[in-house]
C-alpha cells in the first residue's frame, strides 16, 4: 500500500503503508508503481519525494514472500521506472532503508536521510544478493571497495557513513520528509541525466583482476561454506566489468541460485527463528503477552570472574548502574582494571563514552541492598552458590529478582534455598559475556512468569538472542553438546585423529572443530564434571569392561589427558600442540597420535578408516536426537528456541539453519534410519537410540519444522 499526497502544491508526495517495517509486498509495490504514474502524469507535479510511514523508509523486500509464489509488480522494472522519471525524485529516509528499500532509493535521483537512520543491503545475512539493481547500482556510485564491503558484509551504515560514502545527498536532524519536499523543490526542473546511476560507469579499479582474486579469497575464507557472500562478489565483479544491463543479467542469473537454494531458506528461517524465541512461553501457559517484565534500574553482579566481569560489562554498557561485587580486595581491583578496560574499549569501538561511572565496585555484599536485579556468578559450587543465594535473599529490597548464571548447576535446589523461589531465574551467559550474543534464561517450575519476562527484556536490552529454556542438566546447549563430544570420543577410540573429526566438523561449517574447541575452553573443565559425576577412574584398568561406566559406553581419554596436565591452549598442550601456554595456534601433536596408538592396543581396539560423513552423522546426530528429547521434555518451546541457541551459542553455521533444521533438511526419516544404524553397532550407547519423538513424527509422515509444534502438541495429547 501507499498512499499519495500533494504537498507544497507541486511536489507527490507517495508514502509507503505497511507496518511495521513498511516491507516491499506486492501491494506496496502495486502502490508505488500507481502512485508514480499518477505523480508523473500530474501536469501540477514538479518533483516527487517517497517516504515510509511511521518513521521508517522501507526494511526491503519482503521476506515472507520468498517462501511463495511471488505476484504483484516486480521490483526491478518499478526501480528502472522510478530512475527513468522526467522529474526528481527524491528518497526521504528516516529509520531504516535495507535491501529493496535502499535499492528503491538507488533508483530515486537524490536520497535524504535523517541523522539517527541506518542503510544497508543485508541481502547477504538471507542467502542471498541485492538483486532488484543494488549490486550493480552501488559499486557504481560509491565505487567497488566500499559497495564490496557494504554487500558481502550486509552491514548497515548510519547516516553520517552513508553521506561520506556518498550513499546520500544530504543528512538532517530535523523532519526528513519536509527537508525532502523542501529539496524536491530546489531541484524541480534540474536535469536528471546525472542522477541516473545505472547510467555512471561503475569508477575504474586498478589491477581488477589481482584485486578481485584477492577479495575472493577472503571472503571464501571468512564465509565458511556460504554461497551467499562468493556471489555477491561475483555480481559486483560484473558492475566493474559488464555493461548496465548485461551486469543486472548477471545478477538475475546469480540470485535465481540463491533464490531457491537450502542456505537461502535456512538464512531466513534463522531472521524469523531470531524473532520468534521473543516470543517466549512456559509449559504452565505463562506467555511474553500476558507476562509484565519489572522495570530494572540498577542491577548488581556477585562474583568478578571472568563470567562476572564480562556480565558487568554487558549490564552498564546498556546504560544500567550495576554494583559490581568480589570479596577478596586483590581480585575486587584486578577486576576493576579489567572492566574499566574492557568498558573503554567497547566505547572506542562504538564511538561513545565509556559507561565507567556506571559502575559501583564493593567487597560487601550489603551494597546491593537496593538493587531490581542480582545476578551471580561466583565459582560452580551448589554450597558457595546457596549461601550467595541466602545472603542476598536476607540482604536485598522485597521483589529483587535473584539470576545465576551457573551453567551446570541445578536453578530448582537454588531457588529452593530461598524464601521466594518465584524470584529465582537462570541467566546462562556464553564467556566472554559481553561479547557473546547467546542469553539462556532458565526457569525452574516454581519461577514467576513476572521473573522470566524481566530477564528476558533485560537480555534483549543487552543485545543478546534471549531464549527461555526449562531447567535440566546443561539446560538446553550444554545438554546437547553432551552426545556431541562424546561420539568425537569414540570416534578417536575406533580410529579417528582429532584433525579428522575437526576437519569434517569445520568443513560443515563450525569455526572450530570439537577438539580444537575443547582446547580453548580447557579440557579441564568437562574433567571436573565428569568428577563430580563418579566417571572418573585410575587410568590403568584396560579392555572394553574398562570403557563401561555406569552402564553405558564411557570414554576416559579426556580424562588421560587431564591426567597428564595436557588442559588445552592454557598449558600449551591438550588434543594439539602450541607453541607456548596461551598460543592459540593449534599443530598436530605426534605424541598425541602415539598416545590413541597405545590407548587402542591397550583396550583392544583395532583403529578403522572413519570418514568425515560417520564424524558428521554420529556427532551431529546425536546431538540432534538429544534436541528431540529436549522438545519432547518440554525443556525447550519449540525448534527455533533450539536453533538460536545453536547458531548463536554454539558456532552452527547459520547457512545451515541450527541442528533442527538441519534434520529437516536432512529428512527426519534419513536421521532416523543412521542413528538406528549406529545405534545397532553401538548398543552401548544410550544416546544413539533415536528418541521416541523423533520416530512419532516420522510417523506421522515428518511434517515440516514449522508444523512441529502442532505436531508435537498432538502427539502429545494421544500419550
Ligand atoms: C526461480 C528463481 C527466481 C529467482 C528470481 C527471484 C526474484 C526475486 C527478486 C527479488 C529481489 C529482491 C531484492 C531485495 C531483497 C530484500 O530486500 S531482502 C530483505 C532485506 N531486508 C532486511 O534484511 C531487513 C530485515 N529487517 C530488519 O533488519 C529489521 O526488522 C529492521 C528493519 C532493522 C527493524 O528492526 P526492529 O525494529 O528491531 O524490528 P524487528 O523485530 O526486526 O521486525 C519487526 C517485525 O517485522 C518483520 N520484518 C522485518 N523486516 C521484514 C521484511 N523485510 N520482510 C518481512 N517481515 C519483516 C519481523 O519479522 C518482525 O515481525 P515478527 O517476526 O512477526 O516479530
Amino acid at each position: 500500500m501507499a498512499e499519495y499526497n500533494r504537498v507544497s502544491e507541486c511536489v507527490g508526495l507517495i508514502t509507503l503503508r505497511n507496518p511495521p517495517v513498511n516491507a516491499l509486498s506486492a501491494a506496496v509495490r502495486q502502490g508505488i508503481v500507481d502512485t508514480v504514474q499518477r505523480a508523473l502524469s500530474d501536469p501540477n507535479v514538479k518533483s516527487v519525494v517517497i517516504c515510509g510511514q511511521n518513521g521508517i523508509f522501507c526494511g526491503g523486500a519482503d521476506i515472507k514472500e520468498f517462501g511463495s509464489n511471488m505476484t504483484g509488480p516486480p521490483l526491478i522494472p518499478m526501480i528502472h521506472a522510478i530512475e527513468s522519471a522526467n522529474k526528481p525524485v527524491v528518497a526521504a529516509i528516516e529509520g531504516s532503508a535495507l535491501g529493496g528499500g535502499l535499492e528503491l532509493a538507488l533508483g530515486c535521483h537524490y536520497r535524504i536521510a535523517h541523522s539517527k537512520a541506518r542503510l544497508g543491503l543485508p541481502e547477504v545475512s538471507l542467502g542471498l544478493l541485492p538483486a532488484a539493481g543494488g549490486s550493480q547500482l552501488l559499486p557504481r556510485l560509491i565505487g567497488v571497495p566500499a559497495a564490496l564491503n557494504l554487500i558481502t558484509t550486509g552491514r548497515h551504515v548510519t547516516a553520517a557513513e552513508a553521506l561520506q560514502l556518498g550513499i546520500v545527498d544530504q543528512v538532517t536532524d530535523h523532519n526528513t520528509v519536509d527537508a525532502a519536499v523542501k529539496f524536491a523543490l530546489s531541484v524541480a526542473g534540474r536535469s536528471l541525466d546525472p542522477r541516473r546511476i545505472s547510467t555512471h560507469p561503475c569508477p575504474q579499479q586498478p589491477d581488477l583482476d589481482a584485486f578481485f582474486e584477492e577479495v575472493m579469497q577472503k571472503v571464501r575464507q571468512s564465509a565458511r561454506g556460504a554461497i551467499a557472500p562468493i556471489a555477491c562478489v561475483q555480481a559486483v565483479r560484473a558492475a566493474a566489468t559488464l555493461p548496465y544491463a548485461q551486469g543486472m543479467e548477471r545478477e538475475r542469473e546469480l540470485m535465481a541460485t540463491l533464490f531457491t537454494s537450502g542456505q537461502a531458506r535456512a538464512l531466513q528461517y534463522c531472521f524469523f527463528a531470531e524473532r520468534a524465541v521473543g516470543r517466549w512461553r512456559m509449559p504452565s501457559g505463562a506467555r511474553w503477552d500476558t507476562s509484565k517484565p519489572r522495570p530494572v534500574h540498577k542491577a548488581a553482579v556477585i562474583g568478578l570472574g571472568t563470567m562476572g566481569r564480562g556480565i558487568t560489562v554487558a549490564l552498564a554498557q546498556t546504560g544500567l548502574s550495576v554494583i559490581a561485587v568480589e570479596t577478596q580486595e586483590k581480585q575486587l581491583m584486578e577486576a576493576k582494571q579489567a572492566i574499566s578496560a574492557m568498558l573503554e574499549r567497547g566505547a572506542k569501538r562504538r564511538g561513545v563514552a565509556p559507561a565507567l561511572d556506571g559502575v559501583i565496585y564493593s567487597q560487601n555484599i550489603q551494597a546491593v541492598a537496593d538493587v531490581d536485579l542480582v545476578i551471580e556468578a561466583v565459582f560452580e559450587d551448589i554450597a558457595l552458590k546457596t549461601k550467595v543465594f541466602q545472603q542476598l535473599s536476607a540482604v536485598c529490597k522485597p521483589g529483587t529478582l535473584l539470576c545465576t548464571n551457573t551453567s551446570a548447576l541445578d536453578v530448582d535446589q537454588l531457588a529452593s534455598e530461598t524464601p521466594n523461589p518465584e524470584l529465582v531465574v537462570g541467566m546462562h551467559f556464553f564467556a566472554p559475556a559481553h561479547v557473546m550474543k547467546l542469553l539462556e534464561v532458565v526457569y525452574g517450575p516454581r519461577s514467576s512468569p513476572q521473573a522470566v519476562a524481566t530477564a528476558m527484556q533485560l537480555g534483549k536490552k543487552m543485545g543478546k538472542a534471549s531464549v527461555a529454556v526449562g531447567n535440566c542438566r546443561g539446560f538446553v546447549g550444554n545438554r546437547m553438546l553432551k552426545p556431541y563430544i562424546e561420539e568425537a570420543f569414540f570416534l578417536l577410540e575406533e580410529g579417528a585423529t582429532p584433525e579428522l573429526v575437526d576437519q569434517a566438523l569445520e568443513e560443515f561449517g563450525f569455526p572450530m572443530g570439537v577438539f580444537r574447541m575443547s582446547d580453548l575452553s580447557g579440557l579441564d573443565v568437562g574433567w571436573r564434571v565428569r568428577k563430580g559425576d563418579g566417571l572418573v577412574e585410575p587410568g590403568t584398568a584396560s579392555g572394553r569392561s574398562a570403557r563401561i561406566r555406569q552402564g553405558r559406553r564411557y570414554s576416559p581419554l579426556g580424562d588421560l589427558l587431564c591426567e597428564e596436565g595436557r588442559f588445552g591452549q592454557k598449558t600449551g598442550r591438550g588434543w594439539y600442540q602450541y607453541d607456548k601456554p596461551g598460543s592459540r595456534v593449534a599443530r598436530s601433536d605426534p605424541w598425541l597420535h602415539s598416545f590413541l596408538g597405545a590407548y587402542r592396543a591397550q583396550h583392544g581396539l583395532v583403529a578403522r578408516r572413519i570418514d568425515h560423513q560417520e564424524v558428521l552423522e554420529r556427532c551431529l546426530y546425536a546431538l540432534i536426537n538429544e534436541g528431540f528429547h529436549i522438545l519432547d521434555d518440554g525443556i525447550a518451546a519449540g525448534p527455533e528456541d533450539i536453533d538460536v541457541i545453536y547458531v548463536s551459542g554454539y558456532g552452527w553455521p547459520r547457512h545451515r539453519g541450527g541442528p533442527m533444521f538441519y534434520a529437516n533438511m536432512v529428512g527426519l526419516a534419513k536421521v532416523l534410519e543412521r542413528l538406528e544404524h549406529y545405534q545397532q553397532l553401538h548398543p552401548e550407547v544410550p544416546h544413539l537410540q533415536p528418541s521416541s519423538l523423533l520416530r512419532r513424527l516420522v510417523a506421522s509422515g515428518s511434517p515440516p519444522i514449522h508444523k512441529w509444534g502442532e505436531a508435537i502438541k498432538k502427539l502429545h495429547s494421544q500419550l
